[in-house]
């Protein structure tokens, strides 16, 4: 039996793809196979040493500690685009948020129930609401992978300029793009030309604070701010500080910080970026099948610490070893099955950084303790 612990609640339709005769999903279980989970810390978790995989379903892998589980042979999985969709719907609803004071107009709406006459107020008073149209204006978008790319192409819909801004672009998501979006090489035609700012890139040490108050300095007076990829991408405090200073207009923002709450112009969403049922959906279908296809045919797909790999099983064993990248070690694994004599049909090596994973499709007799010991090597099955 395998075991899939989950530490975030995951959509039925993805737990639900687990085989019940092979597989028990729970949010207790012991030992497991593999761990589910969206947006659960576990920095500070120790472990287990039944652990083959986790799958987050979702984008952000900041949460996990994925250099520490690829020495564990522990192979981490993410859901690429899966929630793109939903976080596009919200940035284009943000866009709006941040220019017509939706909110506190609503608010003030709401404060009028009970007084005498409500219509004759409200038609008073809705000047103080005005704001402006997006159509015509400039949305600068910071990354352009499969959110940035979709809500790139949806402002060019909606009769926005748009500049985009993302140094690793693939070429994927390249030629997804509308060709009105402006691709620049310099992040600072973003800071210096926009009208609206939204930044959707990954969380990690190279972009903590990509938007601070040297950023800012460079912004058209009454830019307008959206954060729904991680709150550390933007410094609350240098962003607090523009709005006061009337640099900065309204930021909008998914992440919750004691900084950004309660402030004026500033809209604090509860990370609802993926919170819809189709996302959760495709969310945990994909986690699901991920998890499934590594644990029962040491197929790798959408691994954010070892590539991508998958061989079929033709001779007596599956062979899956997962180690460094280093030189001479292929011809380690490879001396191991000819030692006991057994024969490799198919071989399949792949790198990806600083880690690979070789599969060897054998005939005869393979000994999993022998590929253990070889130095460098951190995790092996034979299936
Ligand atoms: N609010 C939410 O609920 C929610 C939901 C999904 C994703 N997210 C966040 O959004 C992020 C992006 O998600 P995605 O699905 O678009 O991921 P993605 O991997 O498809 O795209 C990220 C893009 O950022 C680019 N990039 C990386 N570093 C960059 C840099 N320094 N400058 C500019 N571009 C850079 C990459 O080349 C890539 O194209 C996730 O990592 C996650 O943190 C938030
Ligand atoms: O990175 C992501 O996919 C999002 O932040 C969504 O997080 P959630 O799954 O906890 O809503």
């Amino acid at each position: 039996m395998y075991n899939i612990l989950t530490l975030n609640k995951i959509a039925a339709c993805g737990t639900d793809i687990f085989d019940k005769a092979k597989y028990t999903v729970s949010d207790n279980a012991e030992n497991p196979t593999a761990i589910m989970v969206r947006s659960a810390k576990m920095h500070d978790m120790e472990m287990p040493e039944s652990l083959l995989a986790i799958a987050r379903a979702g984008a952000g892998v900041n949460n996990i500690p994925v250099e520490k589980c690829a020495e564990q042979g522990i192979v981490v999985f993410n859901t690429p685009g899966a929630n793109s969709n939903a976080v596009k719907e919200l940035a284009i609803c943000a866009l709006l948020l941040s220019s017509r004071k939706i909110t506190e107009a609503a608010a003030w709406a709401a404060s009028l129930k009970g007084t005498l006459d409500a219509p004759k107020t409200v038609e008073g008073g809705k000047s103080k609401f005005a704001g402006p149209e997006i159509l015509g204006k400039t949305l600068g978008v910071i990354g352009l992978g499969a959110i940035g790319g979709k809500i790139a192409n949806a402002a060019v819909a909606l009769g926005m300029d748009v500049i985009g801004y993302d140094p690793f672009l693939s070429v994927n998501a390249a030629i997804q793009l509308d060709p009105a979006v402006k691709v620049t090489a310099d992040i600072n035609d973003i800071y210096k030309n926009s009208d609206y700012i939204t930044i959707h890139v990954p969380y990690t040490p190279d972009t903590k604070n990509t938007i601070d108050e040297a950023q800012i300095a460079m912004m058209k007076d009454g830019v307008r701010l959206i954060n729904l990829a991680r709150g550390e991408l933007i410094n609350s405090a240098a962003v607090v500080k523009a709005i006061k200073d009337g640099k900065v207009a309204k930021y909008v923002t998914d992440f919750a910080d004691d900084v950004v709450l309660g402030e004026e112009n500033v809209i604090v969403l509860p990370h609802l970026g993926a919170s819809t049922p189709e996302s959760e959906d495709n969310c945990a279908t994909m986690a699901a099948h991920e998890l499934i296809d590594y644990i029962e045919k040491g197929t790798i797909k959408n691994s954010v610490n070892f590539p991508n790999a998958e061989l079929a099983k033709t001779g007596d064993h599956l062979v899956c070893v997962l180690h460094k990248n280093v030189p001479a070690l292929i011809a380690q694994i490879t001396s191991v099955v000819s030692d006991k004599g057994a024969n490799i049909e198919n071989l399949v090596n792949k790198s990806k950084k600083d880690w690979a994973y070789t599969m060897l499709d054998v005939t005869g007799d393979v000994d999993a303790d022998a590929f253990k010991s070889i130095e460098g090597v951190v995790g092996v099955r034979v299936l």
